[in-house]
């Protein structure tokens, strides 16, 4: 979904208080009436309608009238009310383009006062497979009504308290920034989703690093539980970055060793199918469950406590059971990866002794193999493989690696890598947000917008046309600006003529008192 930033400048107090008002009646209702959008925005019936009326032609409520007459915010709306937030905290004032978009997030560049360049996630939960939530979830009561919105602000929530944590504790991740509603601002990550990466210079490193990374986590009570080529970022200098743990665990976690052993399966199958790398070392759950530090207390603290889990936890369940569903379909699959499962386990057996041997010798790193060693390795055990199957599987990785090439080519991430703001084309022009603007729009009160045209970025020319526009646009306000201190002239005279009026009466009123009391 777009996030058409624009359309922010255009909206007056009333409407805002008019989308705030439908959010906070979201609360109870799943189509908010109107005239409980006018009680809650404390507006009269005439102006909140020409409010929803304005914010509707938007696109940032959507009306249903079937069962009753209501409104509910759209995910734009939403959008808004989070953006709105980050620019009069200082946090964002200009938002670029998309350059990324997640199974249920879209993800924008944005831009500060100071051109710094961050990047925006608006979680979208709900987006694939989210329908309703079924009333019989007593626990959620009145949340159920706004559950999309209220998952995505969990997710968006969570996101920030473990980006926070770890970044505080020296991980590589983004710097997290801030978050409001389901929106979080973090620090770009100038570098590639590993998944694109078709070649490593040093694959023994990265892997190393990654095997790291994971034993790193589990130290201090947590594993990531989709650490996979998704989820890592790479750059040139071949360093990684974590960018998504939405289903980060504890370590005490019941099925701790399960999620554990997935992680670093999942990186060793990545790196031998696509790079030709054997990861022969690699960590075991059993030597790091006793966590040296617990960061779930951290987590805790910062905002997204354990009754927040249950929550999200509770709301995921209820996905209108379409992935229960799934998952009974893809059981056969599921027996085959299980099948893989014993075969892991067995060459872990065998790996053992050879393991805990390496690991003393090479302390520093001790799943970073010699890249020279492995590179014999492989060459023996190719050697003892048939000529036929080497062929086979030479073709498969050339597809595979022609696949990568393909879609590398058309992905918006590549083509944003380079990015930036002040690089941008005049028709795709960052939207400017200021929040001297939004506070412009407060003192308004209810007119027509100032400026409609973008005021030309730094560093680029005004052309003779937005020139042209703006001059335009400038008298307009002038105009407005002139009727509304007459009209306030005019008020404060009829009020003081009125007044005028009253003193006299009164002092009439006083004088007869006083004849009659005389005793005239
Ligand atoms: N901080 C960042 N810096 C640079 N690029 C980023 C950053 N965060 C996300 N991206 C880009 O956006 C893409 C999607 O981000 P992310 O994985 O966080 O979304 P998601 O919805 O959680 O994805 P999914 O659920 O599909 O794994 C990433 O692959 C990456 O290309």
């Amino acid at each position: 979904m777009k996030l058409e930033a624009k359309a922010i400048r255009y909206l007056t107090r009333d409407d805002w208080r008019t989308l705030v008002a439908t959010e906070m009646g979201m609360k109870n209702h799943e189509f908010v009436p109107t005239n409980m959008i006018c009680t809650i925005a404390n507006l009269k019936f005439g102006g909140g309608k020409k409010a929803i009326r304005n914010i509707h032609k938007f696109k940032l409520l959507y009306h249903e009238n079937k069962k009753y007459d209501g409104y509910k915010l759209t995910y734009l709306g939403y959008d808004y009310l989070a953006l709105k937030a980050f620019v009069s905290r200082d946090t964002v004032s200009f938002v670029g383009t998309q350059i990324g978009v997640g199974k249920e997030s879209d993800i924008y560049l944005v831009a500060n006062d100071n051109n710094e360049e961050m990047v925006l996630k608006l979680h979208r939960l709900g987006r694939v497979s989210f329908k309703t939530i079924k009333n019989n979830r007593d626990y959620l009561k009145h949340r159920k009504n706004a559950s999309w919105l209220y998952l995505s602000r969990l997710a968006a929530l969570k996101e920030f308290a473990y980006m926070k944590a770890l970044y505080e504790n020296g991980f590589p991740v983004p710097t997290p920034i801030d978050v409001n509603r389901h929106c979080i601002v973090m620090s770009r990550v100038k570098g590639y989703p590993l998944l694109q990466v078709v070649e490593l210079r040093h694959p023994s490193k990265v892997y190393a690093d990654l095997m790291n990374l994971i034993v790193k986590l589990a130290n201090y009570g947590l594993i990531h539980g989709d650490f996979n080529e998704f989820n890592i970022l790479i750059n040139d200098e071949e360093q990684v970055t974590l960018i998504d743990f939405p289903q980060m665990v504890s370590t005490s976690h019941a099925n701790a060793e399960y999620y554990f052993d997935r992680d670093v399966n999942c990186i060793r199958t990545f790196f031998e199918k696509r790079y030709g790398f054997i990861g022969e070392k690699y960590p075991k759950f059993s030597d790091y469950k006793q966590a040296q530090f617990d960061l779930d207390k951290v987590i805790g603290a910062s905002g997204f406590t354990k009754d927040l889990q249950k929550d999200m936890d509770l709301l995921i369940k209820d996905q209108d059971g379409d992935e229960e569903l799934n998952n009974n379909n893809n059981s056969d699959s599921d027996d085959n990866s299980d099948d893989d499962d014993d075969d892991d386990e067995d060459n872990e057996e065998e790996n053992q002794d050879e393991q805990s041997s390496t690991t003393e010798e090479n302390n520093s790193n001790p799943f970073q193999q010699d890249e020279e060693e492995s590179e014999e390795e492989e060459e023996e055990e190719e050697s003892e493989e048939e000529s036929e199957s080497e062929s086979e599987s030479e073709e498969e990785e050339d597809i595979e690696v022609k696949q990568v090439r393909k879609t590398i080519k058309g992905l918006p991430t590549q083509k944003n890598r380079k990015f930036k703001f002040s690089d941008l084309a005049e028709e795709e022009s960052p939207v400017l947000l200021r929040k001297e603007f939004l506070e412009e729009m407060k003192v308004l009160d209810g007119e027509v917008p100032i400026a409609t045209t973008d005021a030309p970025v730094e560093g680029e020319e005004e052309t003779e046309e937005m020139k042209l526009a703006r001059e335009e646009e400038r008298k307009q306000y002038e105009k407005r600006m002139i009727q509304s201190k007459v009209k306030r002239a005019l008020d404060r005279q009829t009020k003081g003529k009125s007044n005028g009026r009253n003193a006299m009466k009164s002092r009439a009123k006083k004088e007869i008192k006083k004849q009659i009391a005389s005793g005239f």
